[in-house]
């Protein structure tokens, strides 16, 4: 569904990764580790198109990615949930119609709304559903940013350290999320720190564990 083939990025001044090769295909479940700075969040932008590759190939659904353009990329999209790091929420609108917004731009709004309870329950944001962004924590962001995410059903979701602020407890229902779409077919990738939500995840489901380091990708498992 993405495939980046040889790929290198930089931003202008040294090489921040090169020769990077990934193919996210349906029922996939990738983990992307590395040092902070290595290019992790970078890397998650190539897949979606919010960068262009400084070398190589990327693939977004059988489209390349450097010639799609605004438009085509914002086709692609709807099938790519995103949890951003930064967790960005318009911050006039209640919490339920931003996890909602999604299903509202895409003309779905009835069907969002059959399944925000459930989604809202998972998370456990119910009784936030009407408060404003700017009244909820950190965690609580992020647990509305990863319902956001998943709410449109994609094919594909893409995850920048979605459990960087949440408990044990929570990050385990976060991620046993993750574990049924991805059983339902979707293609997830999860950059993360967080080593033992890996371990935690390789008790469910057979994930693959890439690490970003002296700008190469590699694979990593065996030592985690
Ligand atoms: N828009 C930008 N312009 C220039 N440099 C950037 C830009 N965005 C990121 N960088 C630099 O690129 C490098 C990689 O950043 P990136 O956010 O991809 O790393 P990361 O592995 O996700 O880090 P972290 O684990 O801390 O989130 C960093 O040195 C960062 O400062």
């Amino acid at each position: 569904m993405i495939e980046l083939r040889n790929v290198a990025y930089s931003y202008g001044g040294a090489e921040l990764f090169n020769s990077v090769s990934l193919a996210l295909q349906p029922g996939s479940f990738h983990f992307l580790t590395g040092p902070s700075g290595a290019g992790k969040t970078t890397l998650l932008k190539l897949c979606y198109g919010e960068l262009i590759a400084t070398e190589g190939a990327v693939s977004i659904f059988g489209e390349d990615a450097s010639r799609i353009g605004r438009d085509g990329v914002a086709e692609a999209r709807r099938k790519i949930g995103v949890v951003h790091q930064d967790c960005q929420f318009l911050d006039h609108l209640p919490l339920g119609e931003n996890i909602m917004l999604p299903m509202t731009v895409a003309g779905r709004k009835a069907e969002g709304a059959d399944y925000l309870p459930d989604l809202l329950a998972w998370v456990g944001l119910t009784a936030q559903v009407g408060q404003l962004p700017p009244q909820l924590s950190g965690g609580e962001r992020q647990r509305a940013a990863l319902a956001r995410a998943v709410i449109s059903s994609p094919d594909v979701i893409l995850a920048d350290e979605p459990t960087g602020n949440i408990d044990w407890e929570m990050s385990q229902r976060l991620l046993m999320l993750l574990v049924e779409l991805n059983r339902m077919g979707k293609a997830v990738l999860v950059a993360t720190h967080d080593l033992n939500l890996i371990r935690a995840a390789k008790a469910h489901v057979p994930v693959r564990i890439l690490r970003l380091r002296d700008r190469r990708l590699q694979s990593a498992g065996a030592d985690l």
